[in-house]
């Protein structure tokens, strides 16, 4: 196996390679782990995703997430997010673990990554995000905007995709901050589940 086909530090299921990055640079140390979420309604061709109006990756659009509380599961942290931040409920399912480290930080984000299909309630806007419909096709019918992908978190185009196709991976992404506090990606490596 080559080295950018070697799953990085930190990922220890079987995996077989689906696309990686910034070979020329090493990997990170590792750091404290802590648990966070974010969760995907992806229909067809079309994905909801929230335009973040304040914290860690203002500016930016997401799916809906954020930190796993003390006394709960990381399903249901997944679950009262996407409520707290879009209004709906929804059965998610566990598709992805996205290891996320920034140089200089002080832990390693832990992400666990889910989608559903359906939900139900109103999709309706928080003081944290504004969800807006996107299309994940290149040929969209419906008018809807195409994914947003120069105003996402850089490496999100290497996985978004394969929620649609419910294929489920893990990966990693190593970023360093610019001056100006923007997030530049140093290393990444996605790879898929063996199943
Ligand atoms: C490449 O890195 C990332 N990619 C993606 N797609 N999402 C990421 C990345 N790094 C962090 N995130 C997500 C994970 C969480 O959903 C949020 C961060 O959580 P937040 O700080 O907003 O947590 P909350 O509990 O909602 O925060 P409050 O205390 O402000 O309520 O970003």
């Amino acid at each position: 196996m080559s080295d950018d086909q070697k799953p990085p530090p930190g990922l220890d299921e079987k995996l077989s390679y689906h696309t990686s990055g910034g070979l020329e640079v090493e990997w990170l140390p590792p750091l404290p782990i802590k648990y966070y979420t974010v969760a995907h309604i992806v229909q067809n061709d079309k994905i909801l995703l929230g335009y973040k109006k304040r914290g860690f990756g203002q500016g930016k659009y997401n799916g809906f997430g954020g930190k796993v509380e003390p006394n709960e599961s990381s399903l249901q942290a997944a679950i009262r997010e996407l409520e707290e931040e879009a209004g709906i409920k929804a059965p998610l399912k566990h598709i992805g673990v996205l290891l996320f480290i920034v140089n200089g930080a002080d832990k390693t984000f832990h992400i666990d990554i889910y989608y559903a299909e359906e939900f139900e309630g109103t999709i309706t806007e928080s003081d944290e995000m504004k969800p807006e419909w996107f299309s994940l096709s290149t040929n969209d019918k419906d008018g809807l905007p195409p994914v947003p992908w120069d105003k996402m978190w850089d490496t999100d185009h290497c996985w978004i995709p394969l929620l649609r196709e419910g294929k489920p991976f893990r990966g990693r992404a190593d970023f360093d901050k610019g001056e100006s506090g923007v997030f530049i990606p140093r290393r990444w490596w996605y790879g898929l589940l063996d199943e």
